[in-house]
């Protein structure tokens, strides 16, 4: 059976809070809102895109309105798809891919992102290649924290031998959830402190990774 290493995307092989910001600015302009700090939207990044617009809507003293809501959610996806000139990879990310696939690892991604713009920032990125199987926030009828998402990659990738690599409180509970051992990176989007999250190990250099999966794995 293959062993597998399954990323989160946003604010974990990515630094696109800035595109998502622009994005979101975009929108609150368009519709007559004032705009949001850095701050502001990476604190509503990692639930996928209804739970970003209800906490725009929700600062901006609009919770209820189901139908600017759809409507918000509508224009941001498509804003999505080409809001990628503004993201990096992390330092050392794209380095460890290519270790863990050198050492005989299958790579996976499952993000809260949509499919559409997480392939896009992916192939703008050059980090395409490297992910047979891709399920975003809108893959399943559900999304992280449920496990169902991580259960399909690891499903897809025909892997039994897993480690969920993650940036955030959801993607700490998916993985417990799943009952698959998680590494968290901890220069992403967090909300709370580390030792808060549940996790087997934590890194903040990607250099570390190759060495952290092999042990969890041993
Ligand atoms: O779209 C989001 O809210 C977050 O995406 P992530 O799951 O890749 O962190
Ligand atoms: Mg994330």
């Amino acid at each position: 059976m293959t062993r597998a290493v399954v990323f989160d995307l946003d604010g974990t092989l990515i630094d696109s809070a800035p595109d998502i910001h622009a994005a979101a600015n975009t929108l609150m302009a368009r519709h007559g809102f004032a705009p949001f700090t850095p701050e502001d939207t990476r604190s509503f990044i990692g639930s996928g895109v209804p739970h970003f617009i209800s906490c725009c809507l929700r600062a901006r003293g609009r919770p209820g309105d189901a139908a600017l809501r759809a409507q918000l959610i509508a224009e941001f996806i498509d804003l999505y798809e080409t809001a990628v000139t503004l993201t990096r990879v992390y330092p050392g990310a794209a380095e460890a891919l290519h270790a863990l696939e050198n050492a005989g690892f299958a790579l996976g991604l499952c993000t809260n992102k949509p499919v559409t713009p997480a392939r896009s920032v992916l192939a703008h990125l050059g980090l395409d290649g490297h992910f047979p199987v891709v399920i975003g926030g809108d893959s399943l009828t559900v999304r992280k924290p449920d496990p169902a998402p991580l259960q399909a990659a690891v499903a897809g990738l025909g892997a039994r031998d897993v480690v969920y690599v993650g940036d955030s409180e959801v993607d700490a509970e998916t993985a417990a959830r799943a009952g698959l051992p998680f590494a968290l990176y901890t220069q992403g989007y967090r909300k709370g402190p580390v030792a808060d999250m549940p996790h087997a190990r934590a890194f903040a250099d990607f250099a570390d990774l190759p060495g952290i999966v092999a042990t969890v794995l041993a």
